[in-house]
């Protein structure tokens, strides 16, 4: 009864632990995800925004607009790109401070439930608020390692880093221009805890029958992302980067260290070659946010910087789980 995810002729083929292709080679869109998904609703537009997706469908490409990137920027995940997840800046053109004339508007609460983009019914995003515990000391360790961790220099100026650092648990992952940095630690039992419980929650999460979820969990690795404030943001990609299973969900959690009291981060979606996000769904501690079928196909997202100063004392880390090609994974988990 676990697979209802929007019935739809498009196959994305999962890998089975051998890293080959399941059985048919083509696996339905329903295989990934336990709990069933009734009525996916589509995600609301944000106020003022106008979903074009109609009149562009036929001409939208995977690269976004000049428009939108500035003239020179290619498409996010092709390799000679701009890394798709630089800090969002006037440079970059992308557009996401408060700074920018008729800043985006903040998303309404979202209730808990699953949506899919609008126009694109294949797509779901999964939003659970406030379903993943993390304690005081569990935020602090994943911080402080950050610590051991490079920054990563601003590919629209490599002579600046990134307020934003990044390390991959567990695999290579290389997106645009850059690799983030591999945690090679010997196994997951040495990861900092809240990340191996996140890992182990995304796995629950995942569809048993037919192999799938053994599949993701031996393929799994975990991205994580230190956002030091507010001012801190990502901009605007998709993951749909070579290293990454195709069409495998991405579980993606949130934490602040003010806890619950913390302020929510905007992550911004936007439909390949808009301008501004259509829609925006506010992350706060605990948020399990689900990206799965084919939003990484027709959308990008990204995490809206802020300059507002209650922003400032609060810092943020985002784990995101995901199923790793084998040739990217560091570590094996078996089952
Ligand atoms: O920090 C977030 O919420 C988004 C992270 C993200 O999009 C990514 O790591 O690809
Ligand atoms: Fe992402």
């Amino acid at each position: 009864m676990g697979r209802h995810f929007p019935s739809d002729p498009q196959v994305c083929g999962h890998l089975m632990t051998d890293g080959t292709l399941g059985r048919t080679g083509k696996m339905a869109l329903t295989s990934w995800l336990l709990a069933p998904i009734r009525a996916p609703r589509a995600l609301p537009l944000l106020p003022g925004a106008i979903d074009d997706a109609m009149t562009r469908e036929g001409t939208a490409t995977c690269a976004p607009s000049a428009a939108t990137t500035g003239a020179k920027r290619k498409s996010p995940s092709s390799s000679s790109g701009v890394n798709p997840f630089s800090i969002a800046s006037r440079a970059a053109s992308a557009p996401s401070t408060s700074s920018r004339r008729g800043a985006d508007p903040n998303p309404e609460t979202l209730p808990r439930g699953d949506y899919h983009l609008p126009n694109h019914p294949s797509s779901l995003l999964r939003y659970e608020p406030a379903a993943m515990s993390c304690t005081r000391d569990e935020y602090e360790q994943l911080w402080r390692f950050a610590d051991s961790v490079a920054p990563t220099p601003n590919p629209m100026n490599r002579n600046v880093n990134l307020l934003r650092k990044q390390a991959t648990f567990g695999a290579t992952y290389r997106f645009g221009a850059q690799v983030s940095q591999r945690v090679d630690l010997p196994s997951r039992d040495t990861w900092p805890a809240l990340v191996r419980r996140c890992v182990d929650d995304a796995v629950q999460r995942v569809d048993p029958s037919d192999g799938a979820r053994d599949s993701y969990r031996a393929n799994v690795a975990a991205h994580v992302n230190w956002y030091p404030n507010g001012r801190s943001g990502m901009g605007r990609h998709r993951d749909a980067e070579p290293d990454l299973v195709p069409g495998a969900p991405i579980f993606s959690y949130s934490f602040s260290s003010a806890s619950a009291d913390g302020l929510p981060r905007i992550f911004d979606v936007y439909r390949l070659g808009a301008k501004r996000p259509i829609a925006a769904v506010p992350l706060s501690h605990g948020d399990v946010l689900v990206m799965a079928g084919t939003t990484q196909e027709t959308h990008e997202h990204g995490v809206r910087a802020t300059a507002k100063r209650a922003y400032a004392g609060e810092s943020r880390i985002n784990v995101t789980v995901r199923a790793f090609k084998p040739g990217s994974l560091a570590v094996r988990v078996e089952k």
